[in-house]
């Protein structure tokens, strides 16, 4: 198995070490277009291998694809982060030509790779990667959801003083911060609803604190987050390699489902060998139901902005 992360920066790397750590693949090629920076962080995380306990080989190469050939899982980092104050859409003149010409070069080379795009706004970067490669829709996986998902159960967490490893939460909708849909009703712990345990108020609370869990981290480091967004995307990683069919919200093509065409939104899929395997349909509240067509607009619209680009 070998996997390849595009973009050395904060996620990129990160997600390449959680991979290594995870022994997830043989070799895990981390591919950036800065000299040398791959090649200097590959080399230093290959320097953990004796202390983390992993034989994952990890290569640099500046720009080089030929070093990315024959990768069955591609991850797309590359792009610029925003800065404090900023939306994730404002990202979109600067990340589309990026994400659009990397995409286009990992397919030379690795024909049959499963696609994970995380460089931001990350639905209309999956949506984008979708229209211009032509690949089957189950190999386009836009990750956001497993990271925001994350961020829910870790306020809801703090909100009841439990470990969030017995929370149960999925965030859907858009990985924006006003696009997210945090699902408090179905959130469980341990399978007891937790509305149980929280009231209304303090639900509202913490799925206002989720929506904006990115903006927050933002504006606390200068940039935005990496430990987090890294580990998911490893998460999703690991469920594609080890066929783990596991549950997670991420933005794929719709066509019909939800109420939703031509458009690449968060809602659960199974993960498997085959990339996303199957859209899992929840029964949506109708107040559920047109929060998510909200969000499903609001992406439609900056997916619409690619198109006078
Ligand atoms: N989907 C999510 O949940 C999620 C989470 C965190 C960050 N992000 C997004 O991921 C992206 C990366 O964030 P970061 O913090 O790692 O930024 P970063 O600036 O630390 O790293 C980005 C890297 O991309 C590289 N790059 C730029 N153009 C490239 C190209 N054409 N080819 C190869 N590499 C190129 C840069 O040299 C840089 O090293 C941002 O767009 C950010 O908004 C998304
Ligand atoms: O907040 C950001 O801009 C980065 C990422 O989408 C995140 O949610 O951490």
């Amino acid at each position: 198995m070998k996997i390849t992360v595009v973009g050395a920066g904060a996620v990129g790397a990160t997600c390449a070490d959680n991979i290594a750590r995870r022994q997830l693949a043989q070799e895990v090629v981390l591919l950036d277009i800065k000299e040398g920076l791959s090649e200097g962080k590959a080399l230093d995380m290959f320097q953990t291998a004796t202390l983390n306990g992993f034989d994952t080989k990890i290569t640099g190469s500046t720009n080089d694809y030929e070093k990315t050939k024959g990768s069955e899982v591609v991850v797309i980092t590359s792009g610029i982060p925003r800065k404090p104050g900023m939306t994730r859409e404002e990202l979109i003149g600067i990340n589309a030509g990026i994400v659009k010409g990397v995409a286009e070069n990992i397919l030379k080379y690795s024909p049959k790779a499963i696609i994970i795009i995380v460089s931001n706004p990350m639905d209309t970067m999956t949506y984008l990667a979708f229209k211009e490669l032509g690949l089957p829709k189950k190999r386009i996986i836009g990750m956001g959801g497993i990271l925001d998902s994350a961020r829910f159960k870790t306020y809801l967490s703090m909100a009841m003083n439990v470990s969030p490893n017995d929370l149960h939460g999925m965030v859907i909708g858009g990985h924006g911060d006003t696009t997210m849909i945090p699902l408090t009703r179905l959130a469980t712990y341990n399978g007891i609803p937790v509305s149980r345990f929280l009231s209304e108020e303090k639900l509202q609370q913490v799925a206002a604190d989720t929506m904006v869990g990115g903006a927050t981290l933002t504006k606390l480091i200068g940039t935005s987050a990496w430990y987090a967004p890294g580990a998911a995307v490893a998460t999703l990683v690991e469920s594609i390699v080890r066929d783990q069919k596991r549950i997670f919200p991420c933005s794929v093509y719709l066509n019909g489902e939800y109420g939703q065409k031509d458009i690449c939104l968060g809602v659960p899929v199974v993960i498997g060998a085959g990339g996303w395997e199957k859209i899992i349909s929840l029964r949506l509240s109708e107040a559920e139901k047109a929060t998510f067509a909200k969000s499903a607009d609001a992406v439609r619209t900056m997916n619409n902005v690619l198109s006078t680009m």
